[in-house]
């Protein structure tokens, strides 16, 4: 009988209402009992890692976590994480990160209505993720709403509905109805490679999300207190080059030892600059493309690649690599 361990996070999915709104308190055990009312097929053992809103996740809490799985990796098949789905995505792509060669499944779930409300979706999400991290797969996967997702390509994309998560960039791993698992594409199959965890992290990085008129001052700040700056740009990834230009700034930031990715705002089909003229002004060498990867991955990938080293060409080198499907595209 396969052996499966729940983390717990907190997030609405263990939440209750409080006299501010809704707050984790619900404890680890009563969503093992919950699993037990089930009819299972697993032994589940829990332990609480935080009680937060996943709002107040940080990449100091993401290292916890993968630090959870690693411990206990010997000892369990799968392990079923409880988060919050606000920074869900940023969690899953991280723990991609950090636990590499991982040959056992790693399940985010999350809902978007507390377990104990009578309308809730935890019921269905918990029973499917435990039920997916039975699979003898390797990787981190976000189970919700019937589908499943792989760790470097959710996106919370709504903020209500039950469907709240879509793999963007990437087909869906796999959909769950009633029990049963459609895989929809390949899975890493387990291996007997050794599981490496890579919790050195540095979370000086800045996002920056471009707009018409964004002031180029902004970045002389960027300059002296960031190590990484990921800037979302236009479409396939263009930046001002007229009135308050930027380019002389993203320069400025490169020269000065910055690790700076170009993405984009647009959520599908990913970023080239090779097109247009307001996208060749930041061709330099040391400019890292983000290709198809999602913001929610390029922003742990780049804390995880500057937590490595501050030498800028292997920065490039180690966000331009493929790991764990972040990147489908040349
Ligand atoms: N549905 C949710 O879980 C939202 C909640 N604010 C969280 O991310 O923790």
């Amino acid at each position: 009988m396969k052996k499966i361990l729940l983390l717990t996070t907190g997030g609405t999915i263990a939440s209750v209402s409080g006299a501010n709104g809704l707050i984790p308190g619900i404890t680890d055990a009563e969503i093992v009992s919950y699993l037990l009312e089930q009819n299972f097929r697993y032994k589940i053992e829990s332990k609480a890692l935080m009680e937060i809103d996943s709002t107040n996740m940080q990449p100091e809490c993401w290292v916890r976590i993968a630090e959870a799985v690693y411990e206990n990796y010997g000892d369990y098949d799968g392990f079923v994480i409880t988060h919050g789905t606000d920074t869900m995505g940023y969690t899953a792509a991280a723990l991609s990160y950090m636990l590499q060669n991982i040959a056992k499944p790693v399940v985010m779930t999350g809902s978007q209505v507390p377990i104990h409300y009578q309308n809730t979706d935890a019921g269905k999400n918990i029973v499917d993720a435990a039920r997916f991290a039975c699979e003898d797969i390797g990787g981190v996967f976000i189970v919700f709403d019937g589908k499943v997702i792989n760790g470097t390509r959710a996106v919370k994309v709504r903020t209500r509905s039950y469907h709240a998560f879509e793999s963007i960039n990437h087909p869906y791993a796999a959909f769950i109805e009633g029990g049963e698992i459609r895989y929809n594409k390949p899975v890493s199959r387990v291996r007997s490679t050794e599981l490496k965890l890579e919790v050195s992290l540095c979370p000086d990085v800045f996002l920056l999300k471009l707009h018409p008129g964004t002031k180029p001052e902004l970045f002389d700040f960027l300059k002296y207190h960031y190590k990484g700056v990921i800037i979302e740009g236009f479409g396939l990834g263009g930046v001002p080059n007229q009135g308050r230009s930027l380019v002389l700034k993203i320069n400025e930031l490169l020269q000065s030892g910055v690790a700076v990715v170009m993405t984009t705002q647009c959520l599908e089909e990913g970023e080239d600059r090779t097109l247009y003229e307001v996208g060749r002004i930041t061709a330099g060498e040391l400019m890292i493309s983000s290709k198809d990867m999602n913001t929610e991955a390029i922003v742990p990938k780049l804390m995880w690649a500057l937590g490595k080293t501050n030498d800028l060409r292997e920065v490039k080198r180690m966000m331009e690599t493929p790991i764990a499907d972040d990147i489908t595209i040349n």
